[in-house]
């Protein structure tokens, strides 16, 4: 008999950033999903997932844009909101998306505690770019919100990484990814993502680091993994990433039971008698016969 982690007894308690760090030192993997609305919120919760960030993957994912540059604060409030109607376990962490914290500590303040109050998330994640200035994450953070970093690659600024590419495939690039990841630690990141850098070169970083490091295609030696729910479970048509695997077809399913019921509306066998409500016969009479008396 195997004694279970202490993050999923019986009453499993909701997860903090301290947990994660106790989660880390005690070995335990952790696990995050991106989620965008109240359903897969439901699914997370119901799944014993970790950590569920309200991703600005969501901007292709769910709205169908060609990258997350686009997507607005007001937006991704809409999604965080839903997601918090059903989620009481996990973590709530929410992206800030591009254009909502660049400007100044005060901007990033402000976005930051929108997410908080309007939103009720737990922390919040921004992209901890070679660019972005040092007093950020710190800025967030001194207003009390605990801030997720994110290093590697950093899709809000693929325009200047020259599209979506694996990062730290060069001496010089490993060594960049590894002063931001130790950069946002040391400004107080209670977790920092590595996204899509040779497991090799995660493995090195983490060696240097104390702070619970979440990986997307960074190899097996981070804290824990994070992938993006319509890419895990096959829903939607994107998802080509290298580090994706697949764990159900859900477009594949959805379409199946569309195209039936595609079928079923033309052919008339939908609806049966059971999807039919029924009526008094006294009342059925009496309401044709005033129809009829109209009709004179
Ligand atoms: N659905 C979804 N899943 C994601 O994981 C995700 C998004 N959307 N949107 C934002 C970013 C983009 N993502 C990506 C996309 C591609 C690679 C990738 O492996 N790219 C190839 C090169 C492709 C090229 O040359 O154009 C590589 O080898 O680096 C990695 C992460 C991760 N993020
Ligand atoms: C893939 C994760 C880390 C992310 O930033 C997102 O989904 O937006
Ligand atoms: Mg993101």
């Amino acid at each position: 008999m195997s004694s279970r982690p202490a993050q999923r007894d019986a009453a499993r308690r909701r997860l903090t950033p301290p947990s994660l760090g106790a989660m880390k030192r005690a070995g335990e993997r952790i696990v995050m999903v991106t989620a965008y609305d109240y359903p897969g919120a439901l699914a997370a919760e119901e799944a014993e997932v970790d950590v569920v960030l309200v991703g600005d993957s969501g901007a292709m994912t769910v709205l169908g844009h060609e990258d997350t540059a686009s997507v607005t604060v007001d937006e991704m409030l809409v999604l965080a909101k839903a997601v918090r109607r059903g989620l009481t376990t996990p973590l709530l962490v929410a992206d800030l998306p591009f254009g909502s914290y660049e400007i100044s500590d005060e901007q990033a303040v402000a976005t930051a505690l929108r997410f908080m109050k309007e939103a009720g998330c737990d922390a919040v994640k921004l992209e901890g770019g070679g660019a972005m200035p040092a007093s950020r994450a710190a800025a967030i953070v001194a207003a009390g919100i605990p801030v997720m970093g994110h290093v590697g690659l950093t899709p809000q600024t693929a325009n200047a990484l020259g599209g979506f590419k694996a990062q730290g495939r060069t001496a010089a690039s490993a060594a960049r990814v590894a002063e931001e990841a130790r950069r946002l630690q040391d400004l107080g990141c209670f977790a920092v993502v590595f996204e899509a850098i040779p497991a090799e070169v995660a493995a090195d970083i983490m060696s240097t680091l104390d702070v619970v490091v979440i990986g997307i295609g960074a190899g097996p030696a981070t804290d824990g993994q994070v992938l993006v729910f319509h890419d895990l479970l096959g829903l939607g048509t994107g998802g080509s990433a290298r580090f994706v695997r697949r764990y159900a077809d859900l477009h594949t399913q959805a379409v199946d039971g569309l195209r039936q019921f595609v079928d079923e509306v033309r052919d008339g066998s939908y609806p049966a008698p059971e999807h039919c409500y029924g009526i008094d016969g006294e009342e059925l009479a009496a309401f044709r016969a005033s129809e009829s008396a109209l009709a004179e």
